[in-house]
């Protein structure tokens, strides 16, 4: 039985006041939850400590979003898995689209990244997608399927999620049709050695599509940028039906 893992990726949004608004609204509104649902908060690494200290044994989990490959080093402006699971982070994103296309990011970084993360005990969350220049020239399938045979060596499939990120379907409001991120997300499980591997799909999810989504079979959650940002949306994302 795969697992459904919901999660709010907040990308750079948020002090910390902010993010313990957020949290004291969103807690409130979890009553309803059915407890199988894995919900994660991807916070600023500036807001880690405080929703920790907040979550007071709740459903949800603590996420990060990146972590180095060191222990430790001089590395400017890096992070380690020593450092997140101190604060009790058990979840992180690793090769999101825009570390990739911002930060320079590799595929060869990425693979050591998800292996940081693994050995430090962090569940990471492995983004894969194609760009809209990718899936205009049919390479959509070729593109993704390289980036897991790169990023998944010597990876633990047994503590993994990948999210499919379609790149232009993020932050536009341009979703990815539920049958064709259905479809992809199908091949993605076809490349894995583990079939129980929650695939998550994440690129303008929100109140009015999360239902649609979450009908999908091959679907087992979402990355959800935007509309994690308010506790509204969110809780309707978490609670879909
Ligand atoms: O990590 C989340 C994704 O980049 C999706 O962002 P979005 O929901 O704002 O499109």
């Amino acid at each position: 039985m795969r697992k459904i893992v919901i999660a709010g990726n907040w990308k750079m949004y948020k002090t910390r006041a902010e993010s313990l608004e957020f949290l004291q609204g969103f807690m409130s509104c979890l009553t309803e939850t059915p407890e199988e649902r894995e919900i994660v908060l991807c916070v600023p690494f500036t807001s880690l400590e405080i929703v920790s200290k907040n979550l007071h044994g709740s459903l949800v989990r603590l996420g990060a979003q990146n972590v180095h490959w060191q222990e430790s080093g001089a590395y400017t402006g890096e992070i380690s898995g020593p450092m997140l699971t101190e604060l009790g982070v058990r979840y992180v994103i690793v090769g999101h689209s825009e570390r990739r296309q911002y930060f320079g990011e590799t595929d060869e970084t990425v693979n050591l990244r998800l292996k940081a993360a693994q050995k430090y005990g962090l569940i990471p969350i492995l983004c894969v997608g194609e760009t809209k220049a990718q899936r205009d020239a049919g390479e959509t399938e070729t593109h993704i399927f390289s980036q897991l045979a790169q990023d998944l060596v010597d990876v633990d499939q047994t503590k993994l999620v990948i999210a499919y990120e379609p790149i232009w379907a993020i932050g536009t409001g341009d979703t990815c049709e539920t049958k064709e991120a259905n479809r992809v997300i199908g091949l993605i499980r076809s490349k894995l050695s583990n079939p129980d591997v929650p695939i998550q799909y994440g690129g303008s999810v929100k109140p009015e599509n999360i239902d649609e989504v979450m009908a999908q079979p091959e679907i087992d959650g979402v990355l959800v940028g935007g509309a994690s940002l308010e506790v509204a949306s969110f809780d309707r994302i978490v609670n879909y039906n």
